[in-house]
């Protein structure tokens, strides 16, 4: 599985062992400097103060990633299967199905890391082949073993390395310093710490913070919770409620917590090869999650 570690593997080949996996934003290719500048890319970065516009079911916000009719495989099987979706700024997706389903290969497929094998996929108005702007995409894959006690790095080091694509940036990049943004996640008195001596939960909310440091416009997050407490849960939905309302910070994330991410998201997309829902949480038909999961799955609307 993905490590949050490590630069970017733009070979659009098979998940490389784990220090390989980028965190986007923090990595594309020396090969792919220079070209942020010449980059169409459709969105803008909304200037400072200026009202996020969070998108509502419904809404007409700019297209921030166009998935049409997406299919892929692995060899002779198949993973996705004419998968269409978009997503606008400001929306919250989150993205459940059983394991297997095909989650992680969408998100590194929307990502540009796997080439489908049929469909496009556009990231802010662009051709994701062409797209270069990396810095304005945070992502955090799905997580792997806790780094261990050695990991030659602080905390705010790891941080840092969020940072490595804006270097090239175009003067629209406004990233956070690495204190900022692990502010966010309410870690910034552990910056000095090695990474390998915090927790597997702690961990993961610097990997957050990592993600965040550019100040990136869409966030893309596989099971970022998974080993994350309660509380530091409660924290985590309320920072992006936050920036999805100021920033109109788009998320995509990936949830084994069907009942939670209702709760949370503007959208939902069940995905099991093929789409079998994608809407409001509230318009779900009451069957559609027991043929998703091939039993019965509650889902409860609350906010916690
Ligand atoms: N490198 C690979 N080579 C071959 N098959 C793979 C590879 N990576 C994933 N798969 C297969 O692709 C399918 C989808 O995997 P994927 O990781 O996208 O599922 P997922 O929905 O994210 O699962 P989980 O909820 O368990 O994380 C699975 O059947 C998996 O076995």
């Amino acid at each position: 599985m993905a490590s949050i570690l490590g630069h970017a593997r733009r070979d659009r080949g098979e998940p490389g062992p784990a220090p390989d996996e980028p965190v986007r934003g923090a990595g594309a290719p020396a090969g792919d400097r220079g070209a942020d500048r010449q980059a169409g890319g459709g969105g803008r970065r909304a200037p400072a103060g200026e009202p996020g516009g969070a998108t509502r079911p419904g809404s007409t916000g700019p297209l921030v990633v166009e998935l049409e009719d997406v299919a892929f495989a692995h060899g002779a099987d198949p993973v996705l299967d004419g998968v269409s979706l978009t997503v606008r700024r400001g929306e919250f997706l989150g993205l459940v199905g059983p394991n297997g389903s095909g989650k992680t290969t969408l998100l590194r497929v929307l990502l540009g890391l796997l080439e489908p094998t049929r469909g496009r996929v556009r990231l802010f108005g662009q051709d994701v082949r062409a797209f270069r702007q990396w810095w304005r995409v945070g992502y955090v894959p799905q997580r792997p073993a806790a780094l261990a006690g050695g990991f030659p790095a602080t905390v705010e080091e790891v941080v840092a390395t969020g940072l490595v694509a804006i270097g090239r940036a175009s003067a629209a990049a406004r990233p956070r310093s690495p204190r900022e943004a692990l502010a966010l996640v309410g870690m910034e008195h552990l910056a000095g710490r090695p990474i390998g001596r915090l927790s597997g939960g702690q961990q993961q909310r610097v990997f957050l913070a990592r993600a965040l440091v550019g100040r990136p416009e869409l966030l893309v997050l596989d099971e970022p919770l998974e080993g994350v407490d309660a509380a530091t849960q409660d924290r985590f939905y309320r920072l992006l409620r936050e920036l999805r309302e100021r920033d109109g910070l788009t998320v995509i994330m990936v949830s084994h917590d069907v009942g939670v991410v209702s709760a949370e998201v503007t959208t939902l997309a069940c995905l099991n090869r093929r789409l079998f829902f994608h809407g409001p949480p509230e318009r779900l038909a009451p069957g559609t999650m027991a043929e998703l999961y091939g039993f019965p799955v509650t889902t409860v609307r609350h906010r916690h």
